[in-house]
C-alpha cells in the first residue's frame, strides 16, 4: 500500500513459528503437495517451517520485489521465475505445488505468482482484506491499514506508554 498504515502488528519469532505451524495444520486438511514454491524473501521463513512439518523436500523460489521502503509499494519486479521442473509437476500449471508467502496485502504479488501457477494452492500466514480473495489458506487477518512487523525486520526498542501515545 502507498499510504502510511495507522496500526502496527508486531510479530515475534515465537508467534511467527506458532502461526506458521497453525497454517500447516490447516494445510494438512487440504491435501498433499510434491513441492513448495516460496515467494522470496518473505516466504523463505514460513516455507522452511511448512516444509519441515509436511515433509516436503523440493523447495523452489519465485523471486518478486515491490516494496522498496517501509509501506511504499513500487513497480513489481519478477527477478526469477519458477523452474520448469516444478511448474510442470503433475498435470502442469502448478498442479501438486504449494505456494507459500508471509502475507498478502494488496494482492499484487499473489496475482502475478498465481498467474504463473494457476493450479497451485496459495498459502500465507497473514492476510489483509484486499489480498484475501487471492489466498486459499491463511491464519490471521489484519485490517488493511495495519502494517505487520516481522521479527527479521525488527529489534527490541523502547515503546512509549499507550496513555502518552493517545494523549494527542
Ligand atoms: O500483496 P502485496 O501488496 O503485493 O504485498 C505482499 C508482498 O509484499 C512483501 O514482499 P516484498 O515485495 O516487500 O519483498 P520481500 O518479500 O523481499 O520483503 C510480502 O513478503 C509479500 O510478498
Ligand atoms: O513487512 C511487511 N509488512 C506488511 O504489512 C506488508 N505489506 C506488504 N509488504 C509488507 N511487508
Ligand atoms: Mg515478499
Amino acid at each position: 500500500m502507498t499510504v502510511s498504515p495507522d496500526k502496527a502488528f508486531p510479530v515475534s519469532w515465537d508467534q511467527f513459528h506458532r502461526d506458521t505451524r497453525a497454517l500447516t495444520w490447516r494445510l494438512s486438511g487440504h491435501g498433499t503437495w510434491d513441492a513448495i514454491v516460496c515467494v522470496t524473501r518473505g516466504g523463505l521463513v514460513p516455507a522452511a517451517i511448512v516444509a519441515r512439518e509436511l515433509g516436503i523436500r523440493v523447495i523452489e523460489t519465485v523471486c518478486v520485489a515491490s516494496y522498496h521502503e517501509y509501506s511504499e509499494q513500487g513497480e513489481l519486479k519478477v527477478l526469477k521465475p519458477v523452474a520448469e521442473s516444478v511448474s510442470r509437476l503433475g498435470e502442469g500449471g502448478g498442479d501438486r505445488v504449494l505456494i507459500v508467502d508471509d502475507l498478502v496485502d494488496t494482492g499484487k504479488t499473489a496475482r502475478v505468482v498465481r498467474d504463473m501457477l494457476p493450479k497451485a494452492h496459495f498459502a500465507t500466514v497473514y492476510a489483509k482484506p484486499m489480498g484475501r480473495p487471492l489466498v486459499d489458506t491463511f491464519v490471521t487477518e489484519v485490517s488493511q491499514d495495519t502494517w505487520i512487523f516481522f521479527p527479521w525486520d525488527t529489534g527490541l526498542a523502547f515503546q512509549p506508554p499507550i496513555a502518552q501515545a493517545t494523549r494527542g
